[in-house]
């Protein structure tokens, strides 16, 4: 900001969110916006963006939340034609109204009051095509105050665009604490905040768009792998190698009661990205079977335990650690867990797992994924992959920015695709990726396996695990590392 005019920044990011914003309507002429404008910056970005859609032929509102409004957006929207209305908070009570023609069209009555001069104004807010949500931004506390809320409620099922985050979310962790405004399509400037990746915040954004303004930006604290991040982290076989050198990958997983499981987790873990997959255990026979590839016990550059493994997972869980390679735990054998293991490990639980690991409470964890992901790291020195709609993978060392996954789709929310994630994170381990990369590459390659098999519709984790290869295939070509 201070080697930029004054108000240069503000003037890229309203001019990205109105483009956006006509982007989302389908253009701007005829079309009536709501501006609901809180006292900061973030509403003097909803007034600039007003005005370029009021030049534009769109009739917009905006509605003054608090006593202060961004001076130059409010003159710039009235010098485009549009309105400002103060809310007189006292008697702003959105409420419905029967329908004269026997329709059911919902309506608030809202009694606002022009600053200064004390005009009654009145919306049908049945009308209204959009609301602009400029409440707050990252400025703004947690939770909404009583006039926001109600005038909220009186747009209720409208479309909302939030500009830059939804007014009400924890901006820096993506936790709730209180109302908050739920977006279809919310316009990030400059770079992605914690609250659009995380969840439950990030499911409060609907789509998120990123308008760059020209930020030079510090080193992240989170970060999300995109397709070129996964493709740079892929293994690619160099001409010279051979199958050992590729790296081994070894499971102990599965028992008599769940053999579903080493089926699935093995066929996560021979899409090939290694160069030998062994298997160990109950189901020796079925995974010959199906997977002709898979050999038997041995060295391993990586060993994935837990998963269905059932009375067998503390024997599989002490093998693997005996053996001193990088390991992946997961089900089963996260319960015998009580700190760190010695051995480089990623664990693999969903919410539930981490409860009963950490003796938290679920819906806790559900409620603050990066704080329990970071705490559980720091007490295994484990990478831990805390499985959910947004994968969280925290690493032990606190410098190491958390990843978020944002891949997938929740038809993956299916029995046994754990397992999958398991094995494929495994053959990634295996094959030289530290466990950071190896979770957060095994993850996005998952929820994008799961995108591709899913086409919109059901999917099984045998699909899952089938479609791994043709995800891989479609990386965006890059220059690898040498390993
Ligand atoms: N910092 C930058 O480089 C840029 C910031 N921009 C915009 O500026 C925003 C940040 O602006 P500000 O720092 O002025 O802060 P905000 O506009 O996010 O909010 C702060 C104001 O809201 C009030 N407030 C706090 N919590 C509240 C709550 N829960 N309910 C209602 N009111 C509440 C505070 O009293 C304060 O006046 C960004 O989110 C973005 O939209 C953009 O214009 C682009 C450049
Ligand atoms: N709502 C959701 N949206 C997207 N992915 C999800 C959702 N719920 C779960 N998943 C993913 O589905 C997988 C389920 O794994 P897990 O719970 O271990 O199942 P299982 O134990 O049956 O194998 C994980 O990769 C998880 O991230
Ligand atoms: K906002």
């Amino acid at each position: 900001m201070a080697s930029l005019p004054e108000g240069a920044l503000m003037q890229r990011a309203a001019a990205g969110l109105a483009y956006a914003v006509i982007d989302h309507l389908g253009g701007a002429y005829g079309k009536r916006v709501v501006l609901l404008v809180g006292s900061g910056d973030n509403g003097g970005d909803a007034l600039y963006a007003g005005a370029l859609l009021a030049r534009r032929g769109a009739w917009v509102e905006a509605w003054l939340l608090s006593d202060r409004a961004h001076a130059g957006g409010v003159a710039a929207l009235r010098a485009a034609g549009g309105h400002c209305v103060g809310l007189d908070t006292g008697s702003f009570v959105p409420h419905e109204t029967g329908s004269t023609d026997g329709g059911a069209a919902r309506r608030a009555d809202a009694t606002l009051v022009e600053p200064g001069e004390r005009q009654r104004a009145r919306v049908e807010t049945n009308t209204v095509d959009v609301v602009i949500d400029g409440i707050v931004g990252i400025g703004g506390k947690p939770g909404l105050r009583p006039e926001a809320e109600a005038a909220l409620e009186g747009l209720a099922g409208v479309p909302v665009v939030a500009v830059d985050t939804p007014s009400g979310v924890c901006v820096d962790t993506g936790e709730i604490d209180g109302a908050h405004v739920s977006a279809d399509l919310t316009v990030s400037f400059g770079t992605y905040k914690p609250c659009h990746l995380l969840d439950p915040a990030a499911s409060a954004c609907g789509t998120v768009r990123l308008v760059d303004i020209g930020l030079e930006l510090p080193a992240p604290i989170i970060e999300s792998l995109e397709a070129v991040d996964v493709a740079a982290l892929m293994p690619r076989p160099a001409p010279d190698v051979h199958k050992y050198s590729r790296g081994v990958v070894g499971l102990r997983v599965g028992s008599a009661t769940y053999p579903g499981a080493a089926l699935l987790a093995v066929s996560g873990a021979n899409t090939g990205l290694a160069g030998m997959v062994r298997y160990v255990g109950t189901a020796s026979e079925w995974v010959k079977r199906l997977h002709p590839e898979v050999v038997g016990d041995g060295q391993a550059q990586a060993w994935v335990v837990g998963s269905g493994s059932a009375d067998g997972a503390n024997s599989a869980l002490a093998f693997a650690r005996a053996s001193g390679v990088p390991l992946v735990i997961d089900a089963d054998s996260l319960r015998p867990l009580t700190g760190p293991l010695g051995v480089p490990a990623i664990l693999t639980p969903h919410a539930g797992e981490l409860a009963a690991l950490i003796r938290e409470d679920r819906g806790d964890i559900e409620a603050r994924p990066l704080h329990y992901a970071r705490l559980a790291a720091k007490r295994f020195d484990a990478v831990v992959l805390l499985k959910g709609r947004r994968t969280t993978i925290a690493s032990p060392d606190p410098d190491t920015p958390v990843r978020v996954n944002t891949t997938g789709t929740s038809w993956l929310a299916t029995a046994g695709s754990g397992d999958v994630l398991g094995g494929l994170i495994g053959s990634l381990l295996a094959a030289g990726l530290a466990p950071i990369d190896a979770a957060s590459a095994g993850a996005w390659l998952h929820g994008a396996a799961a995108t591709l098999a899913s086409a919109g519709g059901p999917v099984t984790a045998s699909g899952v695990a089938a479609a791994i290869p043709a995800v891989i295939r479609s990386l965006p070509a890059v220059s690898p590392p040498s390993r």
